[in-house]
This record gives C-alpha cells, structure tokens and sequence, in this order.
C-alpha cells in the first residue's frame, strides 16, 4: 500500500476494517504477514468458526468494483500508487541476467508468452486510449506509465488477489497481508453481508505472536507458485509440471493438427501420492497419428457461407471432442501400437528438457541476479529435475513393456516382413521408427 504501515490502524478504522485478535507485522523473510495477538482456538465440529478479519464489501476489488470505478475520473498512475510498489519477484520481473535461470524448466516458454501477452495488452490498452486526453498524456505524451508498470502491475494483481466464493476473483485489502503455508491456520470466506472474512480454521489453535497463513493452493506446482507469487514452498508435497508440445517438424498434417486442437499442445506430468508418476497429453496422440491411421481433415461450407476445418477419426467427426483425442485414439486399429508412439515421443520431449535442465547455466554476473532469484531458480531446477528423471523412467519401463505386448509383436512383426529395410534391426530401434 501506497501507506505507510502505521497508518495502516487509522485506516482500518476509517473503513471499517475490523481485526479480531490480530495484527499486521513485518514477518522480515516474506514481506508483512498478520500475527495472533492472544492464543486463540476455533472449535472443532461446529460451523462456528473464529473470525480474525472482516473486510466491507465495498472494499472488495472485483471486476464489477472496477467497472463501478471506471464511470469516476481516476487516472491509472494512481491506481498504481494505491497497490504500491512492493516488489513480487515473480519470473516476469526477473531481469535478463536472472531468466535464464528458468532455461529448460517448465516455466521459460510460460513466461516468454507471458510477457508478450502483457506487451500486447498494454499495446491495447495504448491504442484504445490514444484519444482520451488524460490517458493520451499517461500513455504517450509523458510516458509516466510505462510497459515495466504494467508488468509489475500485472505480477501484483496474480500475487494478491482471491477466489471469493460470491464475489469470484477480487483484491481484498488486508487479507492480502496473509502469506502462505502448507500448514494454514486460517482461510477466507465472504459472510452472510458479503463481507470478506478471514477465519481460524476449526480445531485449531494459535499462539500468541503465532503467524495467521492461509493456503494459496495446495495442489499448485513448484512452477505455479514461482509464477504466480515469486517464491516456491519447500514444504509442499505437490508434484507436477506442464511442458509444452510441438507437432513433429515433418508432419505433413502439423498445422491443421495445431488448428484443429484450439489451444497450446502440452503434456502434464505428476507425481502422486504414493510416488507412481502420471502423465496426460491429448495432443501426444494426434501428434502421432495419420492419415493411414484413420484420421482426416475436411474443409466444409458452414450454412452463413463460411468454411470450418472439420476433423474425421475412423470416419467419425470429432472437432468437438479433440480435447478428448486421447479417449477417442482407443479406437486405433492396434491401440498398443499408436500407445508406444507416443510413450515414445513424450519420452523424446521430457529428455530434450532434462538435457536443458542438467546442462551448465549461461555464465552470469552474481551481482546481477538477486538472492531469492537465485534461490527459487535453482530450486525450481532440481524439484523439475527429479520429476523428469523418475517420468522418463517411468515411460521406459511401459515402452518395453509394450514391446513385449502380443499385438505389438505380431504388427512389428508383419511390418518387419513387409519392409525389408527393417529386418535385422534392434527391438530398441524399431521403436524410434514409431516416434
Ligand atoms: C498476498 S501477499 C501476502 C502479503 C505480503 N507478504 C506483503 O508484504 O504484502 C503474497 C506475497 O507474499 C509473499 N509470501 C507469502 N507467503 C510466503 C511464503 N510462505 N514464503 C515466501 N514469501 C511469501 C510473496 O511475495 C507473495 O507474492
């Protein structure tokens, strides 16, 4: 806040801010945080619960507020202002010295598209605004807001805002002092006034001096935290992460393939609990089929004249279940067959990302790159690491197991005596042919 924090109690009065039994405090490793003042216990097994925090619902910042404040004449330098200039070192405000820390982690294509979607909203917003004098003079003529402003306004709003249950995503003064722990004593609600309200979980306990956190997701990953709140929990049990997927570079199908999937191809890969690794990609699938396998693209004339690219599997139109390929590939005429391309071709991906992930790290300047960079970086480096390691291992043991799969030997088999160029090589290299 754009306050200092000791007028932070004088404010509080003045809105109507009410903190039971709780104060804001500077925690030193994490920023503020909001500490018990007495030893406080919520009782278990009753919908009472021990409120900590009321914020009015006129404090509450949501999409509706904004539009609501956007009929007044306030200029956005002093919305700026009013967040403040706290910095969240979340990725898309490291510097150029710091990014290639992320080289080879799930979060260095995410961030790059990151920060060319805010170029081009801020380019939008520029254009938008090019007629509107006072924002003319904000954006243009004296250049006080910046791309960097934007950027940081971007990295507050993803650190500090909330899921309310009424009023959905929205930026609530003080309950915003709240930090994270994979152990929270608290969590927020809005009330029967739609107040937002901050609440001792129930059965717990607090100590005097004792630090009031709530969850900011218990199943985000390392790489989700970092991006979204500059600091990844070492205490968390959550394991995954997401990679993206390109279509082979000499598939003749690979753009109407990425057309018809809509969205980003990727693959999600998770650790469960219990240690089995579990991964999913929709797109693996399509990547790895064909024409000979069933699969077709059709342009068809849609009745106001236009053309849609329609895609067939086995004859069948699927456009609108693509997101599904891999439920609908079941029917590939030796599914084991079409499994072990694309356990094959995951495999290939998570490897090229692991050889990025072990090799050495551009040389940089330790006077350029901040500690908790630094820190997260290298954490973030060794948690995807493990992960991509016991994944590949984990796709190794079901490729050779489909080798060993009867219907994968008899179609090896019959390809072997049809293609003559085939015979004699090594199980091993039949299936990279299939990649
Ligand atoms: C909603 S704010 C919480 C209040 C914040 N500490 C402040 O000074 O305003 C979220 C930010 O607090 C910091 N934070 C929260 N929990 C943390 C934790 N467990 N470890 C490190 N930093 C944390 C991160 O910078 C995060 O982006």
């Amino acid at each position: 806040m754009a306050l200092p924090i000791e007028d932070l109690p004088a404010w509080v009065r003045l809105n109507d801010v009410s903190f039971d039994n709780v104060e804001v405090t500077d925690t030193k490793d994490k920023g503020y945080g909001v500490l018990s003042r007495k030893d406080l216990t919520a009782p278990e097994g009753t919908v009472e619960t021990l409120q900590l925090l009321a914020v009015p619902y006129d404090l509450i910042l949501n999409s509706f507020a904004v539009e609501e404040h956007a009929k007044e004449d306030r200029e956005f330098k002093q919305l700026l202002d009013a967040v403040g200039h706290h910095t969240v070192l979340v990725p898309t405000v490291w510097t150029e010295d710091e990014r290639p820390l992320l080289r080879g982690t799930s979060l260095e294509v995410a961030v790059g598209a990151k920060l060319r979607a805010l170029d081009n909203e801020f380019g939008m917003i520029r254009d938008a605004s090019s007629t509107i004098p006072s924002w003319n003079d904000l954006l243009w003529e004296s250049g006080t807001v910046s791309f960097n402003d934007w950027i940081h306004l971007d990295a507050l709003y993803r650190s500090r805002c909330l899921e309310l249950p009424k009023s959905g995503e929205s930026m609530v003064p003080c309950i915003d002092m709240i930090n994270h722990s994979s152990n929270p004593t608290a969590y927020y609600d809005q009330n029967s006034k739609d107040e937002a309200v901050l609440l001792l979980r129930p059965g717990l306990t607090i100590s005097t001096g004792e630090e009031v956190t709530i969850s900011y997701g218990d199943t985000k990953s390392a790489a989700e935290m970092l991006f979204s709140y500059g600091f990844i929990d070492p205490e968390s049990t959550s394991e995954s992460l997401v990679l993206p997927l390109s279509p082979f570079p000499d598939d003749p199908l690979a753009k109407a393939k990425l057309v018809a999937f809509g969205k980003a191809p990727k693959v999600h890969v998770a650790r469960e609990t219990g240690g089995t690794i579990r991964w999913e990609s929709s797109f693996a699938y399509l990547q790895c089929v064909n024409e000979e396998d069933g699969l077709d693209f059709r342009v068809l004339q849609d009745n106001e004249g236009g053309q849609q690219l329609r895609v067939f599997w086995q004859d069948e139109d699927v456009t609108d279940r693509i997101s599904e390929f891999h439920k609908l590939a079941q029917t590939h005429p030796v599914p084991e067959i079409l499994r072990l391309r694309v356990v094959v071709s995951v495999q290939e991906n998570l490897e090229s990302h692991l050889e990025q992930l072990k090799s050495e790290l551009p040389p940089h300047d330790p006077s350029m790159v901040r500690e908790e960079c630094l820190k997260h970086g290298l954490l973030l480096r060794q948690i995807e690491t493990s992960l991509l390691e016991d994944a590949i291992q984990a796709l190794d043991q079901e490729k050779n197991s489909l080798l060993e799969a009867e219907n994968v030997v008899a179609y090896l088999g019959s390809m072997e005596t049809s293609n003559l160029d085939l015979v004699g090589e090594e199980a091993s290299n039949e299936a990279d042919d299939f990649s």
